[in-house]
């Protein structure tokens, strides 16, 4: 089946909305006194956005094929990014078969290693790349998880990440992660109050629901080893993100330094499979937690979730709404999805990349079938005032 060539490329950018690292309004919980590392900064300790966390905005990658059908996708990385799409990117898309994908991966990454390889240059890969599979997915006529291989069970289950948990559990999720609110600058009161908000937790949740601490990559070894045999009294199933993406060492110690049953979890800031393969290879963690917005799309997502499967690695993404629903439902090594609360309070299931997306599919009572419309699922919503800030 031949299908039509690649037209065009374009790079939009966005303010406002769509999940954690794009603009939130004043008083979400997102922003909240959580502990990064630049908790140590007390002028930087109360909100993130006070150091820049929305500073970029999302990044909406659109292809045009030449019979008009239209794959899109949503990330994180703003200006910048659409610079690299649009001057980049797209020159190993324009003009190309849509089936493609492997090779536009290849020279997307490779034309890009010298200033790339992580972080801004693989999300704007990873937008492209998504959007790449949502216009094969159109063109097909089939969702996403059929491309990947199909489903292996009916429905996602879902954890929620928000402020609060005991909400959560009474909507369903399995489980609720808090986000870690005091960094090892705040010494041993912050200790104590992190200790304090986890017990009431749990006096809420009763003992069996999950309880998870975020920590957002705002500790040190000492410190999250410390913090996880304190909340091991309280049942937390696992703690998450601890250390600098960068401390392998400090991860594969954390991992031997946690208490027996507590799980070690990572890599929301991690891509590609080379990234990966040094969590793994170091046995750094329990669950790997790729975005597939940021750790270069499915196609890479793939090659991470192979690998973790052939060491027995659970591979749980972070939250990034349909673009890791349509991978986690064909994979046995991803049992349950995140949902990242985005209603200001946590106190409602509302979409994560609301106003962005139209038709993005929520989980009801913690589940969720996804639909089989073609792609993944969702149309563009162009009322969010999309700029193309370099158009050509
Ligand atoms: C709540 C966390 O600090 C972060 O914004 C989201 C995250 O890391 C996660 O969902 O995982
Ligand atoms: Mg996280």
């Amino acid at each position: 089946m031949a299908f039509p060539v690649i037209k065009h490329v374009r790079a939009f950018v966005v303010r406002g909305g769509g999940a954690d690292y794009h603009d939130q309004g004043a008083g979400h919980w997102i922003d909240d006194h959580i502990a990064t590392p630049m908790s140590r900064y007390p002028e930087y300790r109360q909100s993130r956005q006070s150091f820049g966390i929305n500073v970029l905005g999302t990044l909406v990658v659109e292809i045009e094929a030449a019979d008009g059908t239209i794959g899109f996708a949503v990330t994180t990385g703003g200006e910048p990014a659409a610079y690299i799409v649009e001057k980049h990117l797209s020159r190993f898309l324009e003009g190309r078969d849509p089936t493609e994908v492997e090779k536009i991966w290849d020279q997307m990454y490779f034309s890009t290693q010298y200033y790339g390889r992580k972080g801004l240059v693989v999300n704007a890969i990873s937008g492209v790349d998504l959007a790449l599979y949502d216009l094969l997915g159109k063109l097909r006529q089939e969702p996403v998880y059929a491309l990947l291989g199909g489903k292996v069970r009916d429905e996602l289950t879902f954890y929620a990440t928000g402020a609060r948990p005991d909400l959560a559990k009474q909507m369903g999720f399995i489980g609720g992660k808090m986000p870690l609110h005091h960094g090892p600058a705040e010494g041993e009161e912050g200790l104590r109050k992190n200790i304090e908000e986890l017990a009431t937790m749990r006096e809420r949740v009763g003992e069996d629901f999950w309880l998870m601490f975020d920590c957002w990559m705002s500790l040190d070894l000492n410190y999250a080893t410390k913090l996880a045999h304190k909340a091991h009294e309280y049942g937390l199933k696992w703690i998450e993100e601890a250390l600098s993406p960068d401390d392998y060492w400090g991860y594969r110690d954390l991992k031997k330094n946690a208490p027996t049953g507590m799980l070690v979890t990572t890599g929301e800031h991690e891509a590609t499979r080379w990234g990966f393969r040094m969590l793994l290879e170091m046995e750094c963690c329990d669950i790997i937690q790729p975005d597939v917005g940021w750790c270069g799309g499915v196609t890479e997502l793939i090659k991470i979730a192979n690998l973790a499967d052939s060491k027995g690695v659970m591979m749980i993404p972070h939250g990034s709404s349909v673009y890791s629903y349509h991978f986690v439902i064909t994979r046995h090594n991803s049992p349950f999805a995140e949902f990242l609360m985005m209603a200001p309070k946590a106190d409602e299931v509302v979409p994560m990349f609301h106003p962005q997306l139209i038709g993005e599919p929520v989980p009801v009572n913690g589940k969720l079938k996804l639909s089989d419309a073609p792609g993944f699922g969702v149309e563009l919503n162009r009322e969010v005032g999309l700029h193309r800030p370099y158009a050509r």
